[in-house]
């Protein structure tokens, strides 16, 4: 019996020369109205799904092979006597490959501006149909959905059969195609509806690529991407140089790009193990560089840097003289990135920090389930300080506590941040109480704790922090407030004469 091959795609690309093989291979073509015409002006004779309906497409196209011609012939198990049976009384023949790619619905949302209507119109509902039905029977029908598997296809067939288990890669591929398509949809709708806890949740991403392991070489690993288009993530950042990125890498570079976007003015900051190192802002990006550097020397070797300005030829010389796994900045004067790639190995990545940040919630996974929640983007500019001691800070405590702040949103808890001069110069994380925090930040910075400034990512539950950093020679703290013994920091503060601020909102980050 000839074999019967179904052809309706949106994205023609590569249409005239699979329909050509196929016809060559025997099949007998079979089309809906755009996808028929093309294949035609390529010489090739294809029926009309109409024939094969005996009904019209009609409404657009919004019908056009939602019909049981087309979905007995594709759903009948060929080794199944009752279904053969049925398909002869009721005149209908077997569809043995279909090649569907659906209604552009990703490109169309991605457009400045689309209306709802048109969001609508570019859901498709035949084509998913025919991708399931073929799919679930792909032990009998072979399914393509991506144009780049035509070859294989036509190769396979020429060869003689799709053998089962490239029919079931093919099935797996288009189930997979169908629920990120209608996942899509689905994240379109809720949106609209600004449904914030939905009884289901239907995320979807696109394969970045592979990584050669996670964060441990016994562990495989992958990156994916939102759909959306985020120019300044780096999941869609360029690499201009360097070994491929590495699992570590990417958390790591998030980090510091995370960091790096809370500065309006030049800044440059360095990330180890997700945590920053060194934070430091100036007038220029070889300033910044120069005091994110001095913060701590000694961590940021084999780390990751990400600067918010072009990188020049003096930053270039002053980033080449360590080992660094990354670089990150929105672009590079000519001479800088040949100072640079002198390095063979060094990432250097182009990513604009600065684009607006699309994402709102964050996810986390933990055993048994996945937890989501917004994403803290609490700023200062949110809140109303408030001068808690009797002493209210000075204009340079208050810009220091300010970039304290913002660096301590991005250390693991508990965090506690030392700064001066426009500059980190002690960073304690990851600490299981906070004045054990408070000791390693102020153990970094060292002799230069006095005077400086400190943000603590947390309230003070008792005022031993407050005793630790006096100690130290800090002159002003920025902190959330809100514990019920604050009079006793407070109280504390003011017998050292350290003025203290209270944010009135917290950075835990776990
Ligand atoms: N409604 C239907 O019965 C139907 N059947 C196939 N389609 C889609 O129509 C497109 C091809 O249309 P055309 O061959 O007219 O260019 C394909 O993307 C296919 O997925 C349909 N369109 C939308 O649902």
């Amino acid at each position: 019996m000839t074999k019967r091959a179904l052809l309706s795609v949106s994205d023609k690309e590569g249409l005239d020369v699979f329909a050509k093989e196929l016809k060559s291979l025997g099949y007998e073509l079979i089309s809906t109205g755009g996808t028929k015409r093309i294949i035609e002006e390529a010489g090739v004779e294809v029926r009309s799904i109409s024939e094969i309906t005996e009904f019209p497409e009609i409404m657009d196209g919004r019908v056009k092979t939602l019909h049981p011609a087309v979905h007995s012939g594709l759903l009948a198990k060929r080794n199944n006597e009752e279904h053969q049976n049925q398909l002869k009384e009721l005149g209908l023949g077997t569809i043995d490959l279909v090649a569907v790619n659906l209604y552009p619905f990703k490109e169309t949302i991605a457009k400045e501006g689309v209306s709802e209507q048109e969001a609508i119109e570019n859901v498709d509902i035949g084509g998913p149909t025919m991708l399931r039905s073929a799919a679930k029977n792909f032990e009998d029908v072979a399914v393509i959905t991506d144009p780049s598997d035509y070859s294989r296809v036509t190769e396979a067939l020429a060869q003689g059969d799709l053998s089962y288990e490239l029919r079931r890669e093919l099935a797996a591929k288009v189930f997979r195609h169908t629920a990120h398509y209608d996942a899509l949809i689905a994240e379109y709708f809720t949106e609209l509806t600004g449904e914030e806890n939905p009884e289901t949740v239907t995320k979807t991403y696109e394969r970045v690529q592979g990584l050669r392991y996670g964060e441990n070489p016994h562990q495989s690993a992958s990156f994916y991407k939102e759909v959306k288009e985020d120019k300044g993530s780096l999941a869609y950042a360029e690499q201009l140089h360097g070994k491929e990125l590495s699992y570590n890498n990417i958390q790591d570079a998030n980090a510091a790009l995370e960091v790096v976007a809370e500065f309006a003015e030049p800044a440059a900051v360095a990330v180890k193990h997700m945590n920053p190192c060194g934070v430091g802002k100036a007038d220029t990006i070889s300033e910044a560089f120069s005091k994110a550097y001095e913060a701590d020397p000694v961590s940021i070797f084999g780390g990751i840097v990400a600067l918010n300005r072009s990188v020049d030829k003096e930053t270039a010389e002053q980033l080449s003289g360590i080992f660094l796994e990354i670089i990150m900045a929105p672009s590079y004067e000519e001479e800088a990135f040949e100072i640079l790639t002198k390095k063979k190995n060094v990432r250097i990545l182009k990513v604009d920090a600065s684009v607006e940040d699309r994402a709102k919630q964050k996810t986390v996974s933990v055993r048994g389930g996945l937890l989501i929640q917004d994403k803290d983007k609490g700023t200062l500019d949110q809140v109303e300080l408030e001068t808690a001691t009797d002493r209210a800070p000075t204009e340079q405590e208050l810009e220091d506590m300010k970039l304290a702040w913002s660096v301590v949103k991005h250390v693991k808890s508990n965090a506690i941040v030392v700064a001066g001069n426009d500059r980190t110069l002690g960073v304690g994380a990851g600490q299981m109480n906070r004045v054990g925090a408070a000791g390693i930040a102020l153990e970094q910075a060292g002799q230069k704790a006095e005077g400086a400034v400190m943000a603590s990512d947390a309230f003070f539950p008792m005022p031993d922090t407050v005793e630790t950093a006096a100690q130290a020679g800090i002159k002003a703290i920025i902190q959330p407030g809100g514990s019920k013994r604050d009079q006793d920091s407070i109280d504390a503060c003011n017998e050292h004469g350290i003025a203290m601020v209270f944010t009135g909102m917290r950075h835990f980050k776990h």
